[in-house]
């Protein structure tokens, strides 16, 4: 998917929401337990509910690999489904993958060509070349992380060199070195607030997933003031805030009224740039 179909999708959809797919067998309703599949009938219904208010999708891999071969059954099959049912949603593959470049070709390759997601999560701390190999993908992202959602965020990410340059800005320049906004996005916690001001001073133009909205506190509000450009530049992720808003039989309809909530919300932001 190009920068402009993400846009248009956007537009078209008035919501820049991503669902996360966290998906968890000890916190999903206990009656699809009895199912031959639960995570997949779970991931199946959420997608169903969800996808008139979102743009992407965020399986986070963690989540499928903790229980094994069937967790990453469950995985495949519900990229290929949404892939398949919603070709237009974006498709996130949350891995935070980066290694020496023969390795990190493979890990490109799961993502790209097997599983055909949209675009990764890359830890950047191993460099370019543990970076490029996701990039010779025409159409497809690596999503850099920069500034995180969490508290050990400020161990590395806000230590700052002899000129007061701070790592996140560094990995912000370098990174363009490699790749342009057209393929390149940077992971901002939206619990960093008024840092997107400083996030937006080195890329003014990329594309910022921004998990952190929901569960963990970050405000949906200060990450527009400060992180929004003209052509919204940004993917607002929330997981547990809907997918486990409710655990009864009634999850999915439950799930579907909190991400309608956000995308009202969205709306709103959006009247002011398109
Ligand atoms: O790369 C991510 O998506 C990510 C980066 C970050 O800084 N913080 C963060 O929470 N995430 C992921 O975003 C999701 C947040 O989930 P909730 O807190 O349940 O909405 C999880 O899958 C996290 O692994």
């Amino acid at each position: 998917m190009t920068k402009q179909d993400l846009i248009e999708n956007i537009k078209q959809k008035q919501s820049f929401l991503c669902v996360g797919l966290d998906t968890d067998l000890t916190k999903i309703p206990s009656h699809l337990l009895e199912e031959e599949d639960p995570i997949y009938s779970f991931n199946k219904a959420i997608v169903d509910a969800t996808a008139p208010y979102c743009v992407a999708y965020k399986p986070n891999t963690a989540f499928y690999e903790s229980i094994g071969i069937k967790g990453i059954w469950a995985l495949e099959k519900t990229i290929e489904y949404i892939r398949t049912k919603y070709p237009k949603q974006f498709i996130i593959l949350d891995a935070k993958r980066g290694d020496i470049g023969n390795t990190s070709e493979m890990y490109a390759k799961s993502a790209f060509e097997h599983l055909k997601a949209n675009a990764i999560t890359v830890a950047p701390y191993m460099g370019e070349d543990s970076v490029k190999p996701f990039l010779i993908y025409p159409n497809k992202w690596v999503i850099l992380l920069a500034l995180t959602s969490n508290k050990g965020s400020a161990d590395f990410q806000l230590t700052e060199d002899s000129n007061g340059e701070r790592l996140f800005e560094k990995v912000l320049k370098k990174s363009q070195e490699w790749a342009t906004d057209e393929q390149l996005m940077y992971v901002v916690g939206a619990t960093q607030g008024s840092m997107f001001a400083d996030i937006r001073k080195h890329a003014p133009n990329h594309f910022l997933l921004v998990p952190g909205v929901g569960a963990q506190g970050g405000s949906l509000a200060e990450v527009v003031k400060y992180g929004m450009t003209k052509e919204c530049g940004l993917l607002v992720n929330s997981s547990r805030g809907i997918i486990y808003a409710d655990n009864t039989e009634d999850f999915a309809n439950r799930a579907a009224s909190e991400a309608k909530k956000i995308q009202a919300e969205m709306a709103g932001y959006l009247t002011s740039i398109f």
